[in-house]
């Protein structure tokens, strides 16, 4: 991705959302099902203030689904309902329209006790960039209408896409940005592919996803890269060496921590989740996470 986000942009991209919050009536929140926390912007709850909210756990199918359903309790504990999405290959989209109804049940039956006429619910995309809001968008409306992997462009008048005749998208999803100034997160975030390379050294991604692998996902990490378990009790910038060696790269470590993130990323070290839901007990989340 080539966003960078400096106050400006940050003001900007807030004052686009607060301005679009006006014409909907519920916020699909995006974000990364292997980073549920580190994926979301941290001033979300303070932008659409009481907005109604469905949070969809996007690239679900790259997350460790036993913690992908733990999310989905916690978030539930939370008052929140939370779907898991795969939106490159449409797993569970069909969820969305039932999911917002009942989010907006009450207010509807009222509107309806009131005498007015059914509307079809309007919604808005909001996420972090290259969490997959234009994949989901297209995946909604059925057709291409955003260009994935695409910048966000200059705001232009409210559009609408019409997705079956219950729900209608806005046209241009809102874009947050998540809290990598946190060095932690910033990790996470890049080695799930969020930010940019460059503002990490590609050597730091690769040895925070050794520990992190041999932490939580030693036997598929150890498979992938044939680590003995003698080898895997190595630390981790010997079992980097013993990777480059392994792939032929020489002392290329550079190449092979390349190598390494990317596999991560592409899920070819299997599925994984970097925010563990058991870490996040109820109080900790809000917004200065
Ligand atoms: N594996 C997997 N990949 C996905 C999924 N959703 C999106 N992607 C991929 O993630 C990348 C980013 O998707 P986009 O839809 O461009 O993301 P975006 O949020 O619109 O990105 P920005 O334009 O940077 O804000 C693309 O390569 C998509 O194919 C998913 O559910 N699973």
């Amino acid at each position: 991705m080539t966003i960078q986000w400096f106050p400006g942009h940050m003001a900007k991209a807030r004052r686009e959302v607060t301005e679009k919050l006006k014409f909907v009536d519920i916020v699909f929140e995006l974000i990364d099902a292997r980073l549920p926390i580190s994926s979301r912007n941290p001033m979300l709850d303070e932008i659409i203030q009481h907005k109604p909210r469905l949070i969809l756990l996007n690239k679900a199918d790259l997350a460790d689904p036993v913690q992908t359903r733990k999310w989905q309790t916690f978030f539930s504990t939370q008052g929140y309902t939370a779907l898991s999405l795969n939106s490159q290959k449409g797993t569970g989209i069909k969820q969305i329209i039932p999911a917002s109804q009942e989010i907006l049940k009450e207010k509807r039956e009222r509107q309806k006790a009131r005498g007015m006429k059914e509307q079809p619910i309007r919604a808005m995309i909001i996420g972090i960039p290259n969490v997959g809001k234009s994949t989901l968008m297209n995946r909604l409306v059925k057709k291409n209408v955003a260009q994935t992997g695409n910048r966000p462009g200059i705001t232009k008048g409210q559009q609408w896409l019409k997705v079956g005749n219950q729900l209608e998208l806005l046209d241009t999803p809102g874009i947050l940005w998540p809290k990598f100034e946190d060095e932690l997160i910033g990790k996470k975030l890049a080695l799930t592919g969020a930010i940019k390379d460059t503002l990490l050294h590609l050597d730091d991604i690769a040895l925070f996803a050794i520990d992190f692998f041999n932490t939580y996902y030693q036997q598929q990490y150890g498979k992938r890269y044939q680590l003995s378990a003698e080898e895997l009790q190595l630390d981790k910038v010997e079992q980097l060496m013993l990777i480059t060696k392994k792939r032929g790269f020489r002392e290329d470590y550079e190449r092979a921590s390349e190598m390494l993130v990317q596999e991560i990323r592409n899920g070819l070290v299997g599925p994984f989740t970097l925010d563990r839901a058991e870490e996040w007990e109820a109080e900790k989340f809000g917004t200065d996470n």
